[in-house]
């Protein structure tokens, strides 16, 4: 892993800067400027269609902008970089929707993981080393899993496979992580337990979540960024955004 390469001198992991995305002349982001700090948790909401997963999709090199930058640290230009290098180089993204091996046990999916980049003839013959069965024990410490190592995935509840495939990614070391709607479909106590174990993932690493649940936001967040029609429209504690009269009316209609 190369995230030892990362420059961030002075405190910044992500910066972006004018972004612009058109789709067939719609600006999905619009001269879009974000920067977020090394170590930081930061929580990205905003109505339908404000371009979250646009923003996700530039960072990770899914999207390319027309025009604007990208910066990881001081000097990776991200527009510069494909989807597999920008994973390479140290950002992590988990989908909404988690994606674990069903058939492998919960231990087995993350010596997958730890392994990584390898193709699927060496993952069935692979034999993890006792430095990552350490590295696995740990992982498996931090996402609150030992109990259930040897289940198969496809046997936990939502919650337990959301927290897998966290595992999954932390296993790749990643210096920052993107993720989406965490607690979605999760119980009180799912959503308990994630927000615990999102807070322990900071300051080791940066994590943008993309969360719809006020309430989850108001339990994890430090610093709130809000985005409507493709540009930041705020950026403050919980308690700014949710009394600020533009918030609000952007909205409108919605639980916030
Ligand atoms: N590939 C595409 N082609 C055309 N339009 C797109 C494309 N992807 C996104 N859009 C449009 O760009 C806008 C921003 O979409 P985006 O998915 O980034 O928003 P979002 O904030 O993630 O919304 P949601 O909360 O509903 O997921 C939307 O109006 C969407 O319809």
């Amino acid at each position: 892993m190369m995230t030892e390469s990362i420059d961030t001198r002075h405190g910044v992991i992500l910066y972006l800067e004018d972004v612009s995305v058109s789709f067939s002349g719609y600006k999905a982001l619009n001269n879009l400027s974000l920067a977020v700090d090394r170590g930081e948790l930061r929580c990205l909401i905003g109505p339908n269609g404000a371009g979250k997963t646009t923003l996700m999709d530039v960072i990770t090199g899914k999207t390319k902008p027309d025009q604007g930058s990208a910066y990881l640290g001081q000097d990776i230009n991200l527009l510069e970089n494909d989807e597999a290098t920008i994973a390479r180089l140290g950002i992590g993204r988990k989908f909404q929707k988690p994606s674990v091996f069903p058939v492998q046990s919960v231990r087995e999916n993350l010596a997958l993981a730890v392994k990584g980049h390898r193709s699927p003839w060496e993952a069935l013959r692979y034999r993890p080393s006792s430095e990552d069965d350490d590295r696995i024990a740990s992982l498996l410490t931090t996402i609150g899993l030992d109990v259930v190592a040897h289940k198969l995935a496809g046997g936990l509840s939502h919650g337990q496979k959301q927290w897998l495939e966290i595992g999954m990614l932390l296993a790749q070391e990643p210096s920052l992580l993107l993720i989406d709607e965490p607690v979605a479909g999760m119980t009180q106590q799912e959503t308990e337990r994630t927000a615990a174990l999102l807070q322990s993932l900071v300051p080791q690493r940066s994590v943008i979540v993309v969360e719809h649940d006020m309430v989850f936001v108001r339990s994890i967040a430090r610093k709130v960024t809000v985005l409507h029609e493709g540009s930041v429209l705020m950026e403050g504690s919980i308690d700014e955004v949710q009394s600020d009269g533009r918030v609000r009316e952007v909205y409108l209609g919605e639980a916030c």
